[in-house]
């Protein structure tokens, strides 16, 4: 049976990896694969991992219709054997719709990857319906660490190094940015809560402690 399968996880667990890999096996074996993107950091129309591999996908623009260019592109005489869409966080609650027909109506697997929260650990509205609808989600098996080393389940947006949590839900961008740029960190949910960045935490344990006043 056909699925809509969606892999989650925090930034830089390998996702997007796991999608090349995926597209890589299948199309060794004569598969031919759809892949959809929208605001990959690689650039337009391309689906990039952190070990240096890319390749080429269709740019997700607002508003189109991911169940109509299958049918297009099926219909002009194209292969599809399976669909892969990266960075499906962002798009909209619609397009997961229209993935789901792709699995039901045209009997192909959808593969979906992205992160499920935001900055804030609010849902992405398209991870929202990813997870009403998926007929699987599947937790990515390479864990990302808090820098406490616990697992990173959430990802903070910092900017120099200390988070921030005011802000738009979409801006394009990546870990271990340098001083000024806006950049992102995963973190156990205890220093989520805590707002407790690698750079904080380095600070307050740098800082002297502060001395009890002696009686005068
Ligand atoms: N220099 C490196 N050596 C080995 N593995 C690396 C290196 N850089 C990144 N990685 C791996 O790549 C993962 C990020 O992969 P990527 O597919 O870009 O993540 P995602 O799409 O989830 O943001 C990291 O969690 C790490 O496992
Ligand atoms: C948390 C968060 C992330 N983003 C952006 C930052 C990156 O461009 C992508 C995630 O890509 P990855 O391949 O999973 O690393 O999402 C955002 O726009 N808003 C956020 O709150």
């Amino acid at each position: 049976m056909p699925e809509l399968v969606f892999f989650s996880g925090t930034m830089d667990c390998g996702k997007s990896t796991l999608a090349l890999q995926i597209e890589h096996n299948r199309s060794a074996r004569g598969l031919a694969g759809v892949i959809f993107t929208r605001n990959d950091r690689a650039g337009e129309g391309k689906l990039s991992s952190r070990l240096g591999l890319v390749t080429e996908a269709v740019e997700v623009e607002d508003g189109k219709d991911l169940y109509a260019h299958l049918v297009e592109h099926l219909s002009q005489g194209g292969r599809a054997d399976y669909v892969i869409a990266d960075e499906a966080q962002f798009l909209a609650p619609e397009q997961i719709d229209q993935l789901a027909r792709v699995v039901d109506d045209l009997g192909l697997d959808v593969f979906a990857f992205g992160i499920t929260t935001d900055f804030r650990s609010k849902l992405f509205p398209g991870s929202q319906r990813l997870v009403e609808l998926a007929d699987r989600i599947e937790v990515l098996q390479v864990e990302a660490l808090c820098w406490c080393g616990a697992r990173a389940t959430h990802n903070a947006r910092t900017i120099d190094g200390e988070m921030v949590v005011e802000g738009a839900q979409v801006v394009v961008g990546d870990v271990n940015q340098s001083a000024g740029e806006v950049g992102y960190e995963v973190l156990c949910r205890r220093h989520h809560r805590r707002r407790m960045t690698a750079a904080t935490a380095r600070a307050a344990a740098l800082s002297p402690d502060v001395l009890p006043v002696s009686p005068s």
